[in-house]
């Protein structure tokens, strides 16, 4: 079987070692000859390598390990590209988040003016490794999993149409996770799902076991009392990602005849979500206190015993379907998942330019989405809505507009006003000047 090659990008990120971990767990499906690390940001990327190079030599001596902050080195000889990198690390998502909450706005990663801050960052950064792909090894396909996806995947489909790059996104994963839980099944794999909408802003619309058996009354009977809560009572994890799934519910509630991505309670009751927040401690410093502490303390004693059981890393389980849609490209292998993909008439009554998040099937010439068909009102007209702010910000990063990116602030649904959009953005502006274009 033949193997393959491949580089992430964002070789210092916090996920990279459970990645790492998620890729020798599947060598029978997916083999390595050779990892790579790219990253510009070498010390932090060296810390993450040097680690992971001790895991790699004790579990895999023969896949080939290197890391580089040199785009040459690092995109020569690949197959896949995966991509994970945060412009501006968590510093700057911490002022994504804390800015917009100092008017009174939603601040977070991905949604309103945080998600629009940090989409004018990475969209330089994940053009600039599209580039070094096809300059470097023209015959490879990108993962893209960088951040804010919604974003990324516009700019890439109006800015390099022809690429071989995927935008991918595991919070329907992680959603379905809990939905198999809910339904009693063993594993999201042995759900068949219809599913539609843009990347964190979607909705399931029906779900099957594998006997073709609905299993929508049933999750809808639990979703109505606990949102995506599997079981009732106290729960594992961090208290602000319970609290999202908890307030599923609520989101439910907008639409019951469909499930909501989790992301959606961020427009629909951005009230709620700005009372429940504390604008001096924000989720980027959960993240910062937590993973990312945990992830960079376990690769120091990893390296200091030069032994992986030093360390406390975990696979990334749920990053596996990165290997699905790996092994669909390689092998053909028609896998049926959810990617962010051109619009092109699969959502029949929406625009055909939009990238939306719809099931595909994926084989070696890429994905080929499944139909949709007609949406309704009400989730047609909240997803023209946020369309046009991705476009907007897009449009406003290629011609380096103040006008367009105010507009796209002002006409998210997070937003109340343009007088407050444009003091979000004038802050947003000083906070961004080594990152984003200089605006006209
Ligand atoms: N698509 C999804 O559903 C999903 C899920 C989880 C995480 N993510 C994304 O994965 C990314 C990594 O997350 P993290 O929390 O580990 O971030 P992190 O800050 O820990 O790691 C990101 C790495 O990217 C590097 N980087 C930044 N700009 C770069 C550039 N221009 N070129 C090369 N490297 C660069 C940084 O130096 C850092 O080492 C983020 O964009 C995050 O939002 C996406
Ligand atoms: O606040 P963070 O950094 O912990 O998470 C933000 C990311 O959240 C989603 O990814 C989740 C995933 O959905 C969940 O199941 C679990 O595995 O953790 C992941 C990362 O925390 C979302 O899809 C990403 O786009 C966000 O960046
Ligand atoms: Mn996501």
């Amino acid at each position: 079987m033949k193997k393959f090659s491949v580089v992430v990008a964002g070789g210092g990120s916090t996920f990279t070692p459970g990645i790492v971990l998620m890729l020798l767990a599947n060598q029978e499906r997916f083999p390595l000859r050779a990892i790579k690390f790219y990253d510009n940001d070498g010390a932090r990327q060296e810390i993450v390598a040097e680690a992971c190079k001790v895991i790699l030599k004790e579990q895999a001596p023969d896949i080939e390990f290197s890391y580089t902050t040199d785009p040459k080195a690092a995109f020569t000889d690949v197959d896949f590209v995966m991509a994970h990198i945060r412009v501006g690390k968590y510093p700057m998502r911490e002022k994504d988040e804390k800015i917009p909450l100092r008017h009174g706005v939603v601040g977070q990663e991905t949604c309103g003016p945080g998600g629009i801050a940090y989409g004018m960052r990475s969209i330089g950064g994940v053009l600039e490794i599209v580039d070094y792909m096809e300059k470097y090894s023209p015959n490879a396909w990108m993962l893209n999993y960088s951040n804010p996806a919604a974003i990324v995947a516009e700019a890439t489909r109006r800015l390099r149409p022809h690429s071989k790059i995927l935008n991918i996104c595991d919070m329907p994963i992680g959603i379905e996770g809990r939905m198999a839980e809910i339904a009693g099944l063993k594993s999201r794999k042995e759900m068949r799902v219809r599913y539609y909408g843009l990347n964190h802003f979607g909705w399931w619309t029906s779900i099957e076991d594998a006997h073709g058996n609905d299993l929508m009354p049933k999750i809808r009977e639990h979703v109505a009392k606990y949102g995506y809560v599997p079981h009732t009572g106290e729960q594992g994890g961090e208290a602000s990602w319970n609290d999202t799934f908890a307030k599923a519910k609520d989101v439910w509630a907008l639409d019951p005849s469909t499930f909501p991505n989790t992301y959606l309670k961020y427009y629909l009751y951005p009230d709620y979500v700005v009372a429940h927040a504390n604008p001096q401690h924000t989720r980027a410093n959960e993240v910062m206190e937590h993973r990312e502490k945990h992830v960079f303390s376990s690769c120091a004693a990893i390296i200091e015993a030069g032994k992986s059981s030093a360390g406390e890393l975990e696979i990334d389980e749920h990053a596996s379907y990165i290997v699905d849609l790996a092994t669909a490209i390689a092998f053909n292998t028609q896998a049926r998942m959810l990617l962010i993909v051109p619009n092109e008439g699969a959502i029949s009554n929406f625009d055909p330019q939009a990238m939306v998040e719809i099931p595909c099937l994926v084989g070696s010439s890429g994905p080929e989405p499944l139909t949709v068909g007609k949406i309704p009102l009400f989730q047609h007209g909240l997803m023209s809505q946020q369309v046009a702010v991705e476009k907007l910000v897009v449009e406003a990063w290629v011609e380096k507009s103040y006008l367009k990116l105010w507009q796209a602030i002002t006409l998210s649904k997070t937003v109340p006003s343009a007088s407050v959009a444009k003091a979000i953005l004038d802050d947003l502006i000083v906070a961004n000047k080594d990152y984003w274009p200089e605006l006209k």
